[in-house]
């Protein structure tokens, strides 16, 4: 294994699977810390964690204990990768874990970007955009878990770690690979460690990814390794991509408890379209509804049926207020958990998932160790092999066009 992967969800490691699988490397994605060796033919483990919103202490405990396991793996470069959206609390995790990553590597030029164009995340003076807005005025401000509400990503960044932030600004982005490398330098001479650099284009990826060439740890959102296949294909140690991948034929349902925007009017789209039902919050907390009934009636639907938790800010925030903000998540997320299990159990072979959260609670709930990354559905969604006889595909919340649900059973099946 060349390059070594640490995801702070589900989604977003897929995410990062699918840049990596895109760019010719063949990749896997575990679950957790897997218990034995990597098949020999791995070149990129993404290690998939659910540490995004989990206490700093803890998501740094079992970061290093994924690093110890990819470097056992022999993985020469360690990539972190975050939110393309940064999502994280002043508390962190990207600052502790990001610190923790490069105390055990020794890494003094730590590259943070969470750019992601293809998804319209562009970071611009140290400030991070979602399409022609600001974070902080793009939706994610009223996240359920982690509003975002500061767009300078240097001074987010500056609240969870204890080390001096940096940035390389675009005008040297754009001067290419060794103006990057120099600057990085510079910054590192200057004694900071966590160094932003701006990324409008994918151009820029490539550059900042051949200036990291070398570097132990690199950190950022899934475009941050689109530069890092072509460092191995330069040295000769890459083989021929992944192995094939097939879809799988049968009963195909999505599961939402992603509240982005995005997800919202994917959620409404298809509810014009197929048998649809709405997961309230309240009837969760008070036991009115449960994951075995629902999924009965799913099983039971035509086409394509979806159940949804997802809602907008108002009500997320009347739930949250009235049960908790954790209690409610946790709530949610075991109600789709076990509806996941029950829905396999009932011979549904494709699961379309939507929402990190959401999608790390059933991967876990069904037990899936490790996924084979397949075609991309949308940007930063690809099609995933779980098994013999399951395909599924974790949609991040803010991803995907407005006919997702229905554009991912088609890959799934090996239709498209
Ligand atoms: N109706 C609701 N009321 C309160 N909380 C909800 C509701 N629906 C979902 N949630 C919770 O909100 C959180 C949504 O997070 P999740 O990561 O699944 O989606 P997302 O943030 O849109 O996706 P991503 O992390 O990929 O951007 C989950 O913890 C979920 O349980
Ligand atoms: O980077 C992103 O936006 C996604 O891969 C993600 O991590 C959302 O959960």
């Amino acid at each position: 294994m060349l390059l070594g992967c640490i995801g702070d969800d589900f989604t977003g490691s897929s995410d990062l699977g699918n840049t990596l699988a895109r760019e010719g490397m063949r990749v896997v994605q575990y679950t957790g810390v897997p218990d034995g060796p990597a098949d020999d033919d791995v070149e990129a483990g993404v290690i998939a964690l659910k540490t995004r919103s989990i206490p700093p202490a803890e998501a740094v405990r079992q970061s290093l204990a994924a690093l110890a396991w990819l470097r056992d793996q022999g993985c020469e470069q360690i990539v972190f990768k975050y939110c393309s959206t940064f999502d994280s609390t002043p508390e962190g995790n990207i600052g502790p874990v990001a610190e923790a990553l490069a105390d055990a590597l020794e890494a003094d030029k730590v590259i943070v970007c969470p750019a992601f164009p293809g998804t319209g995340r562009s970071v611009y003076q140290g400030h991070l955009f979602v399409r022609d807005r600001l974070l902080s005025e793009s939706g994610m401000e009223s996240h359920p878990l982690n509003p975002m509400t500061d767009p300078d990503i240097r001074r987010w960044l500056a609240r969870q770690t204890r080390l001096e932030v940096g940035h390389i600004a675009a005008p040297t982005v754009l001067a290419g690979p060794s103006p990057i490398a120099a600057a990085l330098e510079a910054e590192h001479q200057a004694g900071r460690r966590l160094i932003v650099v701006d990324a409008l284009r994918d151009a820029d990826l490539r550059a900042i990814g051949e200036a990291a060439a070398g570097l132990p740890l690199i950190t950022g959102g899934s475009g941050i390794a689109l530069g890092l296949p072509t460092n191995f294909a330069r040295r000769g140690l890459l083989g021929h991509g992944g192995r094939a991948w097939t879809g799988q034929p049968g009963p195909c349902v999505a599961l939402s408890g992603s509240c982005s925007n995005a997800t919202r009017g994917q959620v409404a789209r298809h509810a014009a379209r197929y048998p649809t039902f709405e997961v309230v919050a309240g009837d969760v907390m008070a036991g009115r509804v449960t994951p075995e009934g629902l999924a009965e009636t799913l099983l039971a639907a035509e086409g394509l049926p979806l159940a949804y938790s997802s809602a907008d800010p108002q009500t997320v925030a009347a739930a949250q207020a009235e049960f908790g903000r954790e209690a409610v998540a946790a709530a949610l997320e075991g109600f789709f958990a076990t509806l996941a299990a029950r829905l396999v159990e009932g011979g549904v072979t494709r699961l379309v998932t939507a929402g990190g959260e959401t999608s790390g609670a059933i991967v876990e709930g069904l037990a899936l160790t490790t996924l084979e990354i397949g075609p991309e559905i949308d940007p930063g969604v690809p099609a995933l092999r779980a098994g013999p006889a399951l395909t599924v595909a974790l949609k991040s919340g803010n991803f995907g066009a407005e006919d997702f649900f229905e554009k991912a059973a088609t890959v799934l099946a090996g239709d498209a």
